[in-house]
């Protein structure tokens, strides 16, 4: 799916990434990995299109990104950005039919088909009960759903969700990371997300990107990238390995 092949980005005379290869597998479930300010968002913002790499290529199903039309790709990535702006005179429902720009010009009406995924993608992201409240009036956990399920009615094979967890609580934490894997699995959706929670993303990934200072330190399956030594070394925090019931949990060594 995605082949990306020397990839440096400067802005400003700053270096904010240097050099990485890689490859994210249709179909998959790729975290990208690292400590604050590591290059995460400027590597997904990269393989989305939004940004142009200062040197490098990005390869999508073997075609170069940056000769793929803006309105194509809109039909194959949806991003799901660290934080937006709020509208204020949006309603959920309004926020969620946006994300059906790139299939419908934007002087038709929504068609019946739309409205079916713009009511699937509510019911998937639990935004349903509250559709109609403006976006200003919601909380930092619903506001983040609502904005998921803008990017679910995008309905594209790519998901590229930078910290998506982030604001909810620990139930809806697991709800999303759920809805993501099940939409993988059931439509083969390859996803590519931001996690800093790495026991989650452990489990809920299959491949691990672990980047740090701009650069890919390693990646490959989750289980190899994402493990004591590694974290350790590049978060430079001990952390260390335990069993807990069938599960192994990352946790840090350092008494509180
Ligand atoms: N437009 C910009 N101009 C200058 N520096 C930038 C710009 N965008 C990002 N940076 C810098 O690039 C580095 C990488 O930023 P990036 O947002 O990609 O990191 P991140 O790994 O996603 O961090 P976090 O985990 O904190 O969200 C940071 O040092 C950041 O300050």
């Amino acid at each position: 799916m995605f082949k990306f092949n020397n990839l440096s980005l400067q802005i400003g005379g700053n270096e904010i990434l240097r050099h990485m290869t890689g490859e994210i597998p249709e179909g998959s479930i790729t975290a990208l990995i690292g400590p604050n300010g590591s290059g995460k968002s400027s590597l997904l913002s990269l393989l989305c299109g939004l940004t142009l790499p200062t040197e490098g290529e990005i390869l999508l199903n073997e075609k170069s990104l940056n000769k793929i039309k803006r309105s194509i790709i809109a039909k194959q990535i949806a991003l799901l950005p660290q934080s937006n702006p709020v509208p204020t005179t949006l309603t959920v429902s309004d926020l969620v039919t946006f994300g059906r720009h790139p299939h419908r010009p934007w002087y038709k009406k929504v068609a019946k088909e739309d409205k079916q995924v713009i009511d699937w993608s509510m019911n998937e992201a639990g935004v349903t009960a509250y559709a109609e409240r403006l976006l200003t009036d919601l909380s930092g956990g619903e506001l983040q759903r609502a904005w998921l399920a803008m990017v679910l009615a995008q309905d594209t094979n790519i998901l590229m969700l930078d910290e998506p967890t982030s604001w909810l609580d620990i139930a809806h934490q697991v709800s999303l990371l759920k809805i993501v894997r099940r939409l993988n699995k059931q439509y083969n959706k390859t996803i590519v997300w931001v996690l800093h929670d790495l026991n989650q993303a452990r489990q809920f990934s299959d491949r691990a990107i672990l980047i740090n200072n701009g650069e890919i330190i390693t990646q490959g399956d989750v289980n190899d990238v994402i493990n004591a030594e590694n974290i350790t070394r590049v978060y430079q925090t001990s952390v260390k390995m335990h069993s807990l019931g069938n599960r192994d949990i990352l946790w840090p060594e350092e008494q509180l």
